[in-house]
C-alpha cells in the first residue's frame, strides 16, 4: 500500500488525483493540504505545512510554482519522495530542489506533463528535431491557466534543442507575433475558454512539413501518468529525476 499526501487537495488536479486514488486499491490518501479546508474529506485536510502530522510515502503536488517548492523541501526533508506536477518552478529552483533531494536520500520527480500522448509527443519531436531544426510550438490551455508558456512546451523545446544536429535556417525575430523564443524554439501560447491542454509542434524544411500534435481533451487524460509515478518513485534513483520517460 502507498501512502499519498496530496498538496492542492481542492483544485482542479487534486481533486481528480484524490478521486482516482480513492478508487485504487493499491493507494491510500493519509492527507491533503490546501490554503483552507472548504469541503469535508475522508481524509484529514491540513491547511499549513505545520499542521502535518502524518505521514505520507508519497508527496503529491499541484498547487503553484512557490508553494511546490517549499512544500517540496518539506516532503523531501521529512522522509517522502516528492512527485510534482506544478508547472512553472524555474530550472534553478528544480536543481536547487534536486540538491535537497539527494541530501535527504529522497526521490523528487517532476513531471510537465503526465499524459502519455505529451510524452510521446515530446519524444516524437526530439526524433523529428534531428531532421528538421527549424520547429516552434503552439499550446493551448483552459483560460484560467496562471503560466505561459506550458511547462509542457518548455519541456519540448528543451528536448528538441538537445536533439537538434543543425541550427534552425529560419532568421531568429523578436517581434512579438514571433512568440516567446526557447532553446530556438519560438513558442505560441493560447488561453481560450473551453480547452484544457493540448500542444502542436511544427517542423518546415525545404518542401516538406511535418506536425505532430497532442490533445488532453480532459483530466482523465493525466491520471495513468500520476498512479505510474506515485507507485513507481521509489524505484528511480536519489536526487532529482524530470520527466515521466524513465518510468515508461
Ligand atoms: N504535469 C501535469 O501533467 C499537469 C500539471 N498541471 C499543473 O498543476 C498545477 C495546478 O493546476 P490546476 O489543478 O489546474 O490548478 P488549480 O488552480 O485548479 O489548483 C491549484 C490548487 O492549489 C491550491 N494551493 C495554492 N497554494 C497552495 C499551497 N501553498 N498548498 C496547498 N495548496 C495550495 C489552490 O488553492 P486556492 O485556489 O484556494 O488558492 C488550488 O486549489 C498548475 O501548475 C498546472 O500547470 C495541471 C495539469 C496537468
Ligand atoms: O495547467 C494545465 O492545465 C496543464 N499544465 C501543464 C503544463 O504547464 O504543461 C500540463 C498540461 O499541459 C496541463
Amino acid at each position: 500500500m502507498t501512502q499519498v499526501l496530496i498538496a492542492g487537495v481542492f483544485g482542479k488536479m487534486g481533486q481528480q488525483v484524490a478521486a482516482m486514488m480513492t478508487a485504487a486499491k493499491d493507494l491510500t490518501i493519509v492527507g491533503g493540504l490546501a490554503p483552507e479546508a472548504t469541503a469535508k474529506r475522508a481524509f484529514p485536510v491540513f491547511t499549513s505545512l505545520e499542521e502535518i502530522n502524518v505521514q505520507a510515502d508519497v508527496w503529491v503536488d499541484f498547487t503553484l510554482p512557490q508553494a511546490a517548492a517549499t512544500n517540496a523541501e518539506y516532503a523531501l526533508t521529512h522522509g517522502m519522495n516528492a512527485v510534482i506536477g506544478t508547472s512553472g518552478l524555474s530550472e534553478q529552483t528544480q536543481a536547487r530542489l534536486g540538491e535537497v533531494a539527494k541530501a535527504a536520500g529522497a526521490r523528487l520527480l517532476i513531471v510537465p506533463n503526465f499524459a502519455i500522448s505529451a510524452v510521446l509527443m515530446m519524444q516524437f519531436a526530439a526524433k523529428a528535431a534531428k531532421y528538421f531544426p527549424d520547429a516552434e510550438i503552439v499550446e493551448a490551455h483552459h483560460s484560467d491557466k496562471l503560466d505561459a508558456p506550458s511547462g509542457t512546451a518548455k519541456a519540448t523545446a528543451k528536448v528538441i534543442a538537445a536533439a537538434r544536429t543543425e541550427k534552425p535556417l529560419a532568421p531568429h525575430q523578436d517581434a512579438p507575433a514571433r512568440g516567446e523564443w526557447l532553446d530556438d524554439v519560438p513558442v505560441h501560447a493560447l488561453r481560450l475558454p473551453g480547452y484544457v491542454a493540448q500542444e502542436e509542434v511544427l517542423f518546415g524544411a525545404a518542401g516538406e512539413s511535418l506536425t505532430i500534435k497532442q490533445v488532453s481533451f480532459d483530466r482523465s487524460s493525466f491520471m495513468a501518468g500520476v498512479a505510474l509515478a506515485v507507485r513507481q518513485v521509489h524505484t528511480l534513483p536519489v536526487g532529482l529525476t524530470v520527466g515521466l520517460d524513465a518510468l515508461l
